[in-house]
């Protein structure tokens, strides 16, 4: 488990999780934070996919870092056990990075791209985002779950899709707000220059904090009960999350 005090946060870097359904925007949205910050941080990335290394692959290929400082994690199945449970391989590959590039200034880690219920374990990541998109429709937010209701950021994604699929990008962002008793929501496209600010001036915050020791790690709680399908469509095992109450089969 990573060590919190402020002597410890000299010597590693501030360690950001990205999770949210598949398809929301994560991998992008990494993409963008290191477009936006490459050039004054030292950044390094960990991806968590299934099956595969794409996640990885496509970042490498979007050119935003130096392919070498980007890490990809195969979690075999049951993408958010990695980011929640059993840490070790995501806490190996971002402690190799910071080792092989010292010193880094932030690892963003991205989930394997899940349901609604996947969260990181605060022994993982000092801060996390959740990802939405509004072409998930509007009222995915009103849906809660640990990650909308309890990350550090949620994004609401693709704000320029908004007029094409029917949301009100405002109402969404209202029933977000309501549901994070005060946390940040940021309405966020890729292509709005005020709002990719927001999000990079909220990580070099978070990054100040972090290095002064006022950052305090949150967890958004456990995931909520859910089922997973093997590759043949069956189910495999029922267990239950640490730190978590339900059971739940895969
Ligand atoms: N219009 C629009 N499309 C976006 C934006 N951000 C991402 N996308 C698109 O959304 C799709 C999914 O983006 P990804 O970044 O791969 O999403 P992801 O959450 O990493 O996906 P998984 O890793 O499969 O869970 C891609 O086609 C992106 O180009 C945005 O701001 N606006």
């Amino acid at each position: 488990m990573p060590d919190s005090t402020s002597s410890d946060h000299d010597h590693r870097a501030l360690r950001l999780g990205v999770a949210g359904p598949v398809g929301t925007g994560k991998s992008s949205l990494i993409a963008l934070l290191c477009r936006e910050l490459g050039g004054e941080l030292s950044l390094g990335v960990v991806t968590n996919d299934i099956y595969t290394d794409e996640d990885a692959r496509f970042l490498r290929s979007a050119g935003v870092l130096d392919p070498e400082r980007i890490r990809a994690v195969e979690t075999g199945a049951c993408p958010h056990t990695a980011i929640r449970d059993d840490v070790t391989q995501n806490l190996i590959a971002v402690e190799d990075l910071e080792h092989d590039y010292a010193p880094l200034d932030v690892v963003l880690v991205e989930s394997g791209g899940d349901n609604l219920t996947a969260t990181f374990s605060p022994a993982l990541v000092d801060a996390q985002f959740f990802v939405l998109d509004v072409a998930g429709g509007g009222d995915v937010a009103r849906k809660g779950g640990p990650g909308i209701a309890g990350a550090d950021v949620l994004i609401v994604n693709k704000t320029d899709l908004a007029p094409y699929v029917g949301v009100d990008v405002a109402q969404m962002v209202r029933d977000a707000e309501s549901a994070r008793d005060g946390r940040p929501v940021i309405a966020l496209s890729r292509t709005d220059p005020a709002a990719v600010a927001r999000v990079r001036a909220w990580v070099l915050a978070t990054l100040a904090a972090f290095r002064g020791g006022s950052h305090e790690p949150t967890d958004p709680g456990p995931m909520a009960p859910h089922v997973h399908a093997d590759q043949t469509g069956q189910t495999t095992a029922v267990h239950t999350h640490a730190g978590g109450d339900r059971a739940h089969t895969h």
